[in-house]
């Protein structure tokens, strides 16, 4: 039966080179090989050497057709991708016989024809990708996979109404620019209009587009008067709770006048000059006259107040309160300040101060807003922000451990952060900046200043990305964004500017050196780009690695992949740069690839 795998999976492997003929020895993937112990290129098995257990073959150049009938003798498949290749023709209704498959990527592949109605049968499947190609027809039944984390399926030229899956058990659902069409099934709130939109003929919540009153089915006459019935009273329920909203909004501006004579009075009776309760890395003189640089703004100030979002944290924090509390600067960067704002009994904060952002404090709130319901885990959300014409403040939670720069650069406790530890990191943030991204494709919202102070660590030792999209992306120098080459890439589908998240590429990148060199960045990184790119063309590869990992006896194999996943990044061309979905992909590859080796090794 061995032999049927072995002559099967080489059977499959020919058929993915059918479009051209240049296949390379050295990746074994012959019949007189064994898969597992001649470890066949893209083949990973388990500890036993004895099944396979992944196919990862992404990004080869691959110009066949998937043959899914000799791939799925290998019973004990769980990982399948295929994605980044050229590959053509249909998905065969075989794969259904890959039963144990978890993980299915084909994406960014030239697929086309239906989706085979017995994908449906893949019941152990996590994560589905078929994004970018160009499959068309109706969807299979994928809400039977009960287990289904991930969908994604955009542009393709898949019709048909979208099935009523169990959007609150899935993490990830895109099927923007197909041509849906119908109301989108209830979301259960759970994802945004980027999820759907470039489909025209699609309608309903969260697009937009309303659907247009379905026409009346032909109904007894019992039956239109209840209709009737239940319509009126739905226009009379309307108006009242149009009243009851004025009322409501006349009884609130009222309280708000109230209150703000309330707040001047507060603020004028001397917030200014306090603290006895300051704790002892309290620094008073030029903290507090920083931060009482909002009294200039007084006015304005008192008149709108604190935006508190969805966090409970800080409910009932009045920006008064941010004054009072005794405030630490800890950084002056070229884009503002941070401060360290310390509430005697309940909670420390960390308050950025913007500077020179020419952002209507209109569209800094919608942008805000827009940001907080992003919700990732590796994301650090903002508990509240300010803004008025001259001042905008973000609020976050303090973290005391501190940033991924301090963790590698850091000397006090001469802790170690091993290749494992980095590789984690390395997957948890790209994960996280991919979803980001993902979720502000349409509004052009990158992070915009990427580094490694901006990378925190959390209670758990889990790093987060701070200070998502507080800065406009074209005030920054990253990458050659403003050296005179006026890049602004254009997406041609939804038209965005997607230059910000190009040069959030170029940081993500300049962020993996610094975890493969261990070395500072200086200058955005670029002299660490430079140098790296000199001793790399040099071939003294091995001499850019940090020596703490060398003596660690770290793989040098994936050290190299990932080192060339940052070269993609740091590309000088934006253009050429890869997306942060597919170095999400890159970097965990190669961290899954580390830990089944860990797990091989192991006594
Ligand atoms: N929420 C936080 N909790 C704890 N420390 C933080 C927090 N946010 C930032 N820091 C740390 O405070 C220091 C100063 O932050 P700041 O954002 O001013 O610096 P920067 O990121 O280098 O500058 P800029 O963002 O203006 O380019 C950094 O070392 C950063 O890691």
């Amino acid at each position: 039966e061995e032999e049927d795998v072995k002559r099967s999976l080489a059977k499959f492997y020919e058929q993915l080179w059918s479009g051209n003929g240049q296949r390379d020895p050295s990746w074994g993937w012959n019949a007189t090989s064994d898969p597992c112990t001649d470890k066949w290129k893209g083949v990973i098995c388990d500890s036993q050497s004895i099944s396979v257990k992944k196919i990862i073959l992404n990004g080869l150049n691959l110009t066949g057709t998937l043959d899914a009938s000799s791939l799925c003798t290998a019973k004990s498949l769980v990982v399948l991708r295929l994605n980044d290749n050229h590959i053509d023709g249909e998905i065969p209704e075989e794969i259904s016989n890959c039963k144990q498959l978890t993980h299915l990527n084909v994406s960014w592949n030239q697929f086309s024809g239906n989706l085979p109605s017995n994908l449906s049968r893949l019941n152990n499947l996590k994560r589905l990708d078929i994004s970018n190609n160009n499959f068309s027809g109706n969807l299979p039944e994928l809400p039977r996979i009960s287990g289904l984390i991930s969908f994604l399926a955009q542009t393709n030229q898949l019709s048909g109404e979208i099935p009523q899956f169990d959007f609150s058990n899935l993490a990830q659902f895109n099927v923007s620019f197909n041509n849906f069409s119908g109301p989108i099934p209830d979301l259960h709130g759970n994802f945004k209009e980027s999820s759907f939109t470039g489909n025209p003929e699609l309608c309903g919540k969260p697009l937009p587009k309303a659907c247009p009153p379905s026409p009346p089915p032909k109904k007894s006459s019992k039956g239109q008067k209840i209709e009737q019935v239940l319509m009126y009273s739905g226009y009379i329920l309307l108006g009242l709770a149009f009243m009851f909203f004025v009322a409501f909004r006349l009884a609130k501006r009222k309280k708000t006048k109230e209150e703000d004579v309330v707040k001047k009075g507060t603020v004028v009776d001397g917030s200014i000059n306090k603290p006895s309760t300051a704790p002892s890395d309290y620094k008073a003189g030029a903290s507090r006259s920083e931060f009482s640089i909002t009294s200039a703004d007084q006015s304005a100030m008192v008149l709108s107040p604190l935006v508190v979002l969805t966090s409970p944290v800080v409910k009932g924090l009045k920006f008064e309160d941010l004054l009072k509390a005794p405030a630490e600067v800890l950084g002056r960067g070229r884009h503002g300040s941070l401060y360290k704002v310390i509430f005697e009994d309940r909670m420390t904060l960390a308050v950025k101060r913007i500077k020179d952002w020419a952002i209507s404090s209109e569209d800094f709130k919608r942008r805000m807003q827009k940001i907080d319901q992003a919700k990732h885990p590796n994301v650090l959300p903002a508990l509240a922000f300010y803004c008025s014409k001259q001042e905008k403040l973000v609020v976050y939670e303090y973290q005391q451990n501190g940033s991924l720069y301090r963790l590698l650069h850091g000397t006090q406790n001469g802790q170690k952060f091993e290749w494992g530890s980095r590789l984690s990191v390395a997957a948890s943030i790209a994960e996280a900046l991919a979803f980001m991204h993902e979720e502000f494709h349409g509004d052009g919202i990158g992070h915009g200043n990427l580094k490694s102070t901006n990378i925190l660590m959390n209670k758990n030792m889990e790093p987060c990305i701070s200070e998502y999209g507080l800065m406009a992306s074209d005030s920054q120098d990253h990458s050659s964004l403003s050296r005179g080459n006026s890049f602004k890439a254009i997406d041609p589908k939804s038209g965005t500017m997607n230059s910000t998240f190009k040069a959030d590429m170029y940081g993500f990148g300049v962020i993996l050196l610094e975890l493969l060199t261990g070395k500072i960045v200086q200058n955005n990184g670029f002299d660490l780009a430079r140098w790296v790119n000199s001793v790399v063309r040099e071939e003294w590869t091995v001499e850019v690695f940090d020596k703490a990992l060398i003596r660690e006896g770290a793989s040098q194999e994936r050290m190299v992949n990932m080192l060339q996943v940052a070269l993609k990044c740091i590309n000088p061309s934006p253009e050429a740069r890869p997306s942060m979905n597919q170095v999400a992909l890159m970097v965990n590859t190669i961290k899954e690839e580390e830990e089944e080796r860990s797990i091989v090794f192991e006594p």
